[in-house]
């Protein structure tokens, strides 16, 4: 019997520092754009807690042995994500699986757009793994597990900092001496896909007002702002590392340099233990000691959950502030992310803080998750857009393999 036409489909792996989102996307060898998406799903959480689900499109729930399997490995490790890999081919038996594409977190001064993988840009991203010790090692071992399954499948590095590669200088620099910046130390900035994807979502939601001064605020477990004009990054709150910035799950977001030097010193922490304690130990975790996740609490009636939650809603506040100065003034506010597309209690918090900026929230629009949660007389606008990290990631993989098939 000859063998069926098969379709072309690509597979994206999101790896997060909470979990691993995956889909597979149908599209053509040369068609300009993406076709619909085939499933979706996610590791959610490590170690004994983590849940898998999967979904076909349609909305009906995937399962199967291997599934299972990965999830008792846990998310992030290699051999479950090879598992998963093996899994999620069979499930495309009409399609033949052309590339696979990854959200890569850190892709340094170098890789400023999406690269197919050789051995040695692995080698370059692997250098960079101690600039995102959350995510970059996990992204790397699910290319390096795929490459075994499928030495000859094309893998494509798609960059969280590639969307703020064009910022001005000022926007990128530490005032440090110029040797260090020369060897690299600068801002970066993350969530760049995600950026990527809200910018190009805006002008269907808010019309001519997408061209103008808008703030991004990306709340998941990791959380950033961007601030965007004419739809470019302008200025991110996170910087050389996904440390920077906003207070995340469990990271502690900006933090007097001195307070290291101290831990070092006076503390006695080594630079392991140092690591340790901003990345994993901070955050909505530290302060709280419940919960790094928001809808515990949310959920808990104890002091400390309410205090970490005060204390996450004052530094976007802050934060907020200082990239509309970045702007010039702001023109609107945008909730994406876990929190940012979720929490009412957060968006509230968080755009009653604004009202100074001339943000008026519609409570109402809110509590239904409304697209838009200001009123209709707000001088400036708040916006809740789900983000699509993966779509990004098929196309930017669609684009790549398209323009090698076009030469
Ligand atoms: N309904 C909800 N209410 C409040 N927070 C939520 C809700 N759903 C998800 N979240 C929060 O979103 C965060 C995870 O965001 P997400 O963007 O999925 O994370 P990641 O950074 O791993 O991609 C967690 O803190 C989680 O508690
Ligand atoms: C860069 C980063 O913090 O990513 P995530 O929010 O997925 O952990
Ligand atoms: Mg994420």
């Amino acid at each position: 019997m000859p063998a069926r036409a098969k379709h072309g489909a690509i597979v994206v792996l999101n790896a997060g520092s909470s979990s691993v989102k995956f889909a597979a996307f149908a599209c053509e060898p040369d068609a300009a754009e993406v076709a619909e998406r085939l499933l979706h799903g996610e590791i959610d959480g490590t170690g004994a807690s983590a849940k898998l689900v999967a979904w076909k499109d349609d909305g009906t729930p995937l399962s199967g042995e291997d599934l299972m399997a990965a999830e008792a490995k846990a998310g992030h490790d290699a051999h479950a994500l090879g598992l998963l890999f093996g899994w999620l081919k069979r499930q495309l038996p009409d399609h033949r699986v052309r590339g696979v594409a990854h959200r890569v977190v850190h892709g340094g001064e170098r890789f400023t757009r999406p690269v197919r993988v050789t051995p040695e840009v692995l080698a370059q991203l692997e250098a960079l793994v101690p600039l995102a010790p959350l995510h970059q090692p996990h992204n790397l071992a699910a290319i390096r597990a795929i490459a075994q399954m499928a030495p000859a499948l094309p893998q494509i590095a798609c960059f969280d900092t590639a969307f703020h590669a064009g910022q001005d200088w000022v926007a990128q620099a530490y005032a440090l001496p110029r040797h260090i910046r020369d060897a690299g130390v600068r801002r970066y900035g993350f969530h760049g896909l995600s950026y990527e994807y809200i910018a190009g979502a805006l002008p269907a939601r808010l019309g001519p007002q997408a061209e103008g001064r808008i703030v991004v605020a990306h709340l998941g477990n990791g959380a950033s702002l961007c601030a965007l004009r004419a739809r470019r990054s302008v200025a991110t709150t996170m910087g050389f590392t996904a440390l920077d910035g906003l207070v995340m799950g469990t990271r502690c977001g900006s933090l007097d340099p001195g307070v290291v030097l101290y831990l070092a010193r006076e503390m006695h922490l080594s630079p392991a233990g140092i690591e340790k304690l901003l990345y994993q130990e901070s955050g909505l975790l530290g302060v709280s000691e419940i919960s790094s996740d928001m809808r515990t609490l949310e959920d808990s009636a104890d002091p400390r959950a309410a205090a970490a939650i005060d204390l996450f809603v004052h530094r976007i506040g802050r934060e907020l502030g200082s990239l509309a100065a970045a702007l010039g003034g702001i023109d609107a506010l945008v909730f994406t992310a876990g929190i940012g597309e979720h929490s009412r209690t957060v968006r509230q918090r968080v755009c009653e803080g604004a009202a100074w900026l001339g943000l008026e929230l519609d409570e109402a629009a809110n509590q239904a998750h409304a697209a838009r949660i200001s009123t209709p007389g707000s001088r400036v606008s708040a916006w809740v857009i789900p983000t699509n990290e993966e779509l990004m990631l098929a196309r930017h993989a669609q684009a790549l393999l398209a323009a090698k098939n076009n030469r």
